[in-house]
């Protein structure tokens, strides 16, 4: 074991066995030599459940396949029958409540949305976690929830006509939300507090109040000339800044320069599948971000418009309470998640006799060591205000699984010395067998589930490899208009409120995936409150602050007993898989858009993958629509085509022209970026030319189709390149 360090069974990398012991440990109370044999511990003994877990993922995925060889069309109570008898399908216990406790209010009673971002990029991550606040104005601005057509056009300069509209409708907003008893927020031209209450001056000289004073909560500066406001509506907080120097406040009659809107609740610090870390090195710096974000300490330099700046994390905002007397303390940063990754992959950061370590266990073991720097308050800003500690596990397949991850939890509780059920847990409803046995799922971590979410891109991935030989699957846009997917976000929801986990834990929805169509966005995810979910993901700040005004439009906490109170469980539904069928067959035109429309999504993801270590991108699809890309997409994509070619809708010959062709686009759309690494003309010499080649065509074979280990292995190849 060359170039590591040995400790007892384990052998360290010497990058991860440095930081661990001279960052992480110091401050937390644990000896190294304690630490690294009780993750020593650890790792004895669950290396085995964790290899028999994957090991049953297999025996059921070859009798779900074998079953589908010997089948013709699918009958719904004899498929039923037959995952139960396979133990696909298990025994669902009769009641279960959740008994979490310890939660933090923006998880356990508050509703509002959930930004996502890759822990290793340190600048995004910094602004994830400061998006607790953003600004209406900016969001309006800068997106098209506003036309940006026309005049309306945002243009190199600041477009005075489209800022006008952008002020327009943000007093609309607060006529809606904060209304005045008898006028509109475009007629004041004075904002004041007078005995606690609010007092606005109009142009006619007339005076006006809140309709509903006490959404008042509290200001900055003098009461009577404030410098900020701040409201409450449905749990969340509104802030209007005044100041008549800046170039929007001295335009509006009543001084108003912006509105900051608390956005971001909590957001995901992710390990998973929007990163790429592949070895020892990459992991030590997923690491080293989470302990910043723990310690408080994460900052970056950074160039942004000709400036330099350090980008650091926000403190609280402290405001006089509205009657004068005393303070309100409002938390500056979004409630922090840390995703780790799933049971499959193995990394050689560690060995354990020899074998790279089960990366979920070196994960968990790791981030919830560091989270103790949080639970003992060792740094000035504090993440959790109940001492919790916020892991999310993903891909998770039934409710052995999660018994598994729970065990996880409870072991390094006992190893690193916090009290039982400190590592809350959110499980991702994103894998069919945990769709199917959910409850049971819940079960099996019910002192701990702080969220159940409906992951619904690898859902749909995992949906099209459990049922490849069913039969060919309907083009992609099509698979969301089936039955499955509605069935499948419904019964989570319904479940999750039987549960008990309304005013515990979350109920949470899915990402946008098309980070720049925000109108788009706020017409469809309204209907994830609607349908009793009270926090969505987003992709990115901007997405939150415009996310968060479906919350003060909806209370959804107030739809949760009339949902709960519903007998579904949608099996039916969720077990008929969104196969082409008996729907006609799409024209040879629309194949090969199909096709060239996942290839290029493919390739567009990976070579970003694979040659620079980008985790996530913003891919232009074939129409220059920028599409948000991950391990999720991916997984979709690729075994998409994997099943267009098992069922001979597309040839391998025509996939490898789509692959040769949609490799000089991705080339072109990445023309501007310095750093790219071009795959044409080489192509068969191109690493990741090859593994987009490889997602698709060993598709079929990939567990559970998923994209990692194929990923892993080229970029692996590629640092050794670069580094040779
Ligand atoms: C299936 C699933 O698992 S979904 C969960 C995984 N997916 C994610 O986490 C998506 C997170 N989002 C992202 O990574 C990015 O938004 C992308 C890749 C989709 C788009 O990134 P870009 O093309 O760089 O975005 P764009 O140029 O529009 O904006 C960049 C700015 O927005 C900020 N930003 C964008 N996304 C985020 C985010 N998620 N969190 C914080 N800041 C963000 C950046 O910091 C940057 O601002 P800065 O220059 O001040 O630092
Ligand atoms: O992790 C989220 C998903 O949609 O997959
Ligand atoms: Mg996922």
């Amino acid at each position: 074991m060359q170039g590591y360090t040995a400790l007892g069974r384990l052998h360290v990398a010497p990058i991860l066995h440095t930081f661990i012991n001279e960052q992480v440990l110091p401050g937390t109370g644990l000896q190294p030599a304690r630490f690294w044999q009780a993750f020593e511990t650890l790792l004895v003994e669950l290396t085995p459940q964790n290899k028999q877990l994957l090991a049953t993922r297999d025996t059921l995925q070859a009798r779900i396949d074998e079953y589908h060889q010997h089948q013709g069309s699918l009958e719904p109570q004899q498929y039923q029958a037959f995952l139960r008898q396979i133990g696909y399908l298990t025994e669902q216990p009769e009641q279960v409540t959740v008994t979490t406790t310890n939660v933090d209010p923006e998880i356990a009673s508050l509703a509002g949305p959930q930004l996502v971002v890759p822990i290793n990029n340190a600048r995004y991550a910094l602004n994830a976690v400061n998006a607790r606040w953003g600004s209406l104005y900016d969001a309006f601005y800068g997106t098209d929830v506003i036309s940006q057509q026309g005049s309306l056009a945002p243009g190199a300069q600041y477009n005075r006509e489209r800022g006008e509209a952008v002020i327009t409708k943000a007093k609309q907003w607060l006529d809606e939300v904060f209304p005045l008893t008898a006028s509109r927020h475009d007629q004041v031209t004075a904002y004041a507090i007078r005995g606690g209450a609010l007092i606005v001056k109009l142009a006619d000289s007339r005076i006006d109040s809140l309709r509903n004073p006490a959404a008042l909560k509290g200001f900055t500066g003098d009461a009577a000339q404030p410098d900020t406001l701040v409201f409450s509506h449905n749990g969340l907080h509104a802030e209007l800044q005044f100041d008549r120097r800046s170039a929007t406040g001295k335009a509006d009659q009543a001084g108003l320069s912006d509105i900051l809107l608390e956005s971001a609740l909590t957001t995901i610090m992710d390990c998973e599948d929007s990163v790429a870390a592949v070895d020892a090195a990459d992991k030590t710096r997923v690491y080293q971000n989470w302990l910043g974000l723990m310690q408080g300490t994460l900052q970056v330099e950074l160039t942004k418009q000709g400036r330099r700046h350090v980008r650091k994390m926000n403190p609280d905002r402290v405001y006089t309470l509205a009657s004068g007397e005393g303070e309100l303390t409002l938390p500056g940063r979004s409630l922090m998640f840390v995703r780790n990754v799933g049971h499959l992959m193995q990394n050689d950061a560690m060995l354990l006799d020899g074998e790279p370590v089960y990366e979920g266990l070196m994960d968990g073991m790791i981030t919830a060591t560091i989270a103790l720097h949080d639970i003992k308050g060792n740094g000035a800003l504090g993440n959790s205000r109940t001492g919790s500690v916020y892991i999310v596990k993903p891909k998770m397949h039934g409710p052995e699984e999660v018994a598994f991850a729970n065990t996880l939890f409870n072991r390094i509780e006992t190893l690193i010395g916090l009290p039982a059920n400190t590592l809350k847990m959110g499980v991702m409803d994103e894998e069919r067998r945990t769709s199917v046995n959910l409850k049971a799922c819940i079960a099996n971590a019910a002192s701990r589930v702080a969220f159940i979410n409906t992951g619904f891109l690898d859902r749909t991935g995992d949906e099209i490899h459990t049922s490849m030989l069913a039969g060919a699957f309907a083009p992609k846009a099509e698979l969301k208009n089936r039955p499955w997917i509605t069935a499948y976000e419904k019964a989570n929801v319904v479940t999750g409120l039987q549960c008990g986990l309304s005013g515990k834990a979350q109920i949470g929805k899915g990402m946008w995936p098309i980070p720049d169509q925000m109108q788009a966005m706020m017409e469809a995810k309204i209907g994830h409150l609607q349908a009793g979910a009270n926090t969505a993901w987003v992709p990115s700040p901007t997405a939150a602050t415009l996310h968060a005004l479906h919350y003060h439009q909806t209370d959804v906490f107030s739809l949760h007993p009339a949902l709960r109170s519903q007998a579904y469980d949608g099996l039916t539904d969720i077990l008929t898989p969104p196969l082409l069928g008996n729907a006609p067959m799409p024209d040879a035109q629309a194949i090969s858009r199909e096709l060239d429309n996942n290839v290029q999504g493919i390739l567009g993801y990976v070579v970003r993958w694979v040659h620079q270590g980008i985790g996530c991108s913003k891919v232009p699809d074939i129409n220059n629509v920028g599409l948000m890309e991950d391990r999720a997409t991916l997984r979709i994509s690729s075994q998409h085509i994997a099943n267009w070619l098992v069922h001979e809708v597309v040839t391998r010959d025509q996939v490898e022209q789509s692959l040769a062709a949609m490799a000089a686009l991705v080339d072109k759309q990445n023309a501007h970026d310095p750093d790219y690494l071009a795959m044409t003309p080489d192509l068969a010499n191109s690493i990741g030319f090859n593994a987009a080649c490889d997602l698709i065509f060993e598709g079929t074979t990939q567990p559970n189709g998923y994209t990692e280990p194929l990923l892993h292995a080229r970029r692996r190849q590629m640092k050794a390149k670069l580094n040779a």
